[in-house]
């Protein structure tokens, strides 16, 4: 059952794939263990009528020798190729014992009970993993293809980047894209984990849209795997069919699976000197003549009896079958997990770090305040912001854009150049020859020059003191104002928080880069311990070291801006990842739709795995614990067996609860 050298990354656990694998071998298992037991109790029941030694009976117990060993002895052959000793192979060497003594009953019933326990195993296993495989079928095989006037049916594997597919009511997307032409609505469900159909429509700008693809909002933006509820669809192809995101999802949760967990760590390095100690043991109980008086045909078989009991069997899959189920079960609900790792550590950490735009947040600011200096107009205030905005890509930005241009009417813009982002803090250009800084209060005391004027000074601090992102413009040496943002908490925020705290988070910290006044008033108003606000990216992760100083800490963040800082936490958390590659790449565990609500969810089954875990090293420990004296002090090996492979299957059924699992909230 465990190797006594340490199993290759890829065969995580307790493997049992014979090679072949498919779902045939699976099935073989159980069918060649089923008749290896139906000969043994034909043979065991003729026996009965006709005595000892009867040749009949004993032809059928040596075919359920053979039916029974078939898929062992197979399997032991071939780890002996990989010079792997196993203690499955020595499975054999007790049954073979049994033989030598003349028990072909009780060795045949070995081989029964043994092979029917891990065909099962196998079976349940391969339960978790097919919920991992039903993710990748959910592609449509073909699509339609626009070509001129004509619709051809193309495998998805010959769609290339700018072909434009229809899809049909009620049919599966089979590519990554943005809708050209329709509106609909759309189950995301399979991606994102969104439980509401999501309305989609074509975009305004197709070549900004073909250039740009990752920028495309939500509204537009379709999922190879989604479901299309309403009308017909028409779909640029913006991936090809193996980087779509659901393919790399599936490609990621597979690998999941072979990251070993601390516990997976800690049996593997157990093991590696108990499976010797059993070892020795047994050897040792082979010389028991010497103190009590038995025939060695009564000390070779407790000996065996021993080496049945003692397998660590159970011990080997009780994480294994636990993260498989856990990361299989996280999948379906639209977050992907990147191993047993990430799956435990959340499972037992209590403090959690959240950005603030766009996790918080809706991270959709509104213009609300436009306060121009003295003697500067409102429109030449909002101009020069707008021409300078307009050449950068921060949320903030389009924001002023937007709203900026409502307010200023028919007002002319002028023309900026050489934009430079002083990340975390504002912008630098150049408009009408002049330098413009636009940026937080902080950025002028840090530039020198005229510092803010005191009037204006004091407006920027009572919109701070009202929640408002503020901005203050300037142009040459010349102070033209400032601008007031407000972004809205989540809808979901105050609940999830609460929810968490039930989870037993009990440290909620938020981390911001806007002024601390602002950060202070979020927080506040969603239930959050603690913020730190006015922190450059660098700063949130010396942050996150700080905190983690105390304990582990988790980060949830949108990978704008906090990528180094998620990276930094014990288990970094993305949301929105279906959109953004930068989050699902550089995540410990991405939320795949921009939801918050599925937080709790995720906090709550790495929670669940973790008592499965526990109760599951605690079952396989505590049963070899049992045997192992049981069996020294005579128990029949036969029974040895059967509460061996019963332990194993406790565990595994235990472990696929989690395919189950429901946030109870
Ligand atoms: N393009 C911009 N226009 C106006 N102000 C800006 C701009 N970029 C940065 N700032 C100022 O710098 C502050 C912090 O910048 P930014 O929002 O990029 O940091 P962040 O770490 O992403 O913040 P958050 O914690 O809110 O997610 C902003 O609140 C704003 O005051
Ligand atoms: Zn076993």
């Amino acid at each position: 059952m465990s190797d006594t050298t340490p199993p290759p990354a890829a065969s995580a656990g307790h493997n049992h794939d014979h090679g072949s694998g498919g779902p045939w071998a699976g099935r073989a298992e159980i069918i060649f263990s089923l008749a290896s037991g139906a000969f043994l109790l034909a043979g065991w029941a003729w026996g009965r009528t006709q005595g000892d030694g009867a040749t009949g009976p004993l032809i059928l117990l040596l075919l359920a020798y053979a039916a029974g060993g078939f898929f062992t002895v197979r399997e032991a052959i071939e780890n002996l190729r990989h010079r792997e000793l196993k203690i499955d192979s020595l499975m054999i060497v007790a049954a073979a014992g049994a033989a030598v003594l003349g028990q072909w009953a009780e060795g045949a019933l070995l081989l029964f009970l043994f092979s029917l326990g891990h065909a099962l195993e196998n079976y349940a296993m391969g339960r978790a993993r097919r919920a991992i495989e039903a993710l990748a079928a959910l592609r449509p095989e073909t699509a339609l293809v626009r070509r001129g006037d004509q619709l051809v049916d193309v495998s998805v594997n010959d769609l290339v980047i700018g072909d434009v597919v229809v899809v049909k009511p009620d049919e599966r997307v089979a590519a990554d894209g943005f809708v050209v032409l329709g509106e609909s609505s759309i189950d995301q469900a399979a991606i994102t984990g969104e439980s509401v159909p999501v309305d989609k429509r074509p975009v305004v700008d197709v070549a900004e849209a073909r250039q740009r693809p990752d920028a495309v909002g939500p509204e537009h933006r379709v999922f190879a795997g989604t479901i299309n509820q309403g009308k017909v669809l028409e779909v640029e192809v913006t991936r090809l069919a193996s980087q779509s995101t659901l393919a790399r999802v599936v490609e990621l949760v597979r690998s999941a699976e072979h990251q070993k967990s601390p516990t997976q760590l800690f049996t593997d390095r157990f093991q590696k000197i108990f499976v010797p100690a059993v070892l020795v043991l047994v050897g040792l109980l082979l010389f028991a003549g010497l103190v009590v008086d038995e025939p060695f045909s009564a000390t070779f078989y407790r000996a065996m009896a021993v080496l049945v009991a003692a397998s660590p069997c159970a011990l080997a899959i009780s994480t294994p079958s636990a993260v498989l189920s856990g990361v299989a079960r996280a999948a379906r609900g639209g977050v992907l997990i990147k191993g047993g790792g990430p799956l435990e550590r959340l499972g037992v950490l209590h403090a959690l770090a959240f950005d603030k735009t766009g996790t918080l947040t809706e991270g959709r600011p509104q213009v609300t305040d436009v306060m121009p200096a003295d003697g500067v107009t409102t429109q030449e205030l909002l101009s020069v912001a707008i021409a300078v905005e307009r050449l950068s890509d921060h949320p903030l930005a389009a924001a002023v854009v937007r709203d900026g241009l409502v307010r200023l009417g028919s007002h002319a813009v002028p023309e900026a150049t050489d934009l430079e982002s002083l990340t975390g803090r504002g912008l630098k250009a150049t408009v009408a020859g002049e330098t413009v800084h636009l940026g937080k209060k902080s950025l002028f005391d840090e530039l020198g020059g005229a510092a803010v004027p005191a009037a204006l000074k004091t407006r920027v601090l009572d919109l701070e003191h009202q929640g408002r992102t503020v901005f203050v413009v300037r142009q040459g040496d010349r102070y033209l104002g400032a601008v007031g943002l407000m972004d809205t908490p989540r809808e979901a925020a105050k609940a999830v928080m609460a929810r968490l705290r039930e989870l037993g988070m009990t440290r909620l910290v938020m981390l911001s880069g806007d002024n601390q006044r602002v950060a202070d008033a979020v927080a506040a108003s969603v239930g959050i311990d603690r913020a730190y606000g006015d922190l450059m990216p660098e700063d949130k992760v010396k942050a996150i070291q700080a905190l983690r100083a105390e304990g582990e800490v988790a980060m949830v963040g949108d990978g704008v801006n906090d990528a180094p800082a998620l990276a930094s936490a014990s288990v970094g958390i993305a949301m929105g990842a279906a959109g953004s590659d930068v989050a699902l790449e550089t995540a410990d565990v991405a939320l795949m739709g921009d939801k918050l609500e599925h937080l709790p969810f995720v906090v709550g089954l790495s929670r669940q795995t973790r008592r499965i875990i526990r109760q599951n090293l605690w079952a396989s420990l505590g049963m070899v614990a049992l045997l192992i004296p049981a069996t020294i002090l005579g128990m029949k090996m036969g029974v040895a067996v059967l509460f061996h492979e019963g332990s194993t299957l406790l565990v595994v059924a235990n472990a696929l609860r989690l395919l189950a699992y429901r946030d109870s909230a």
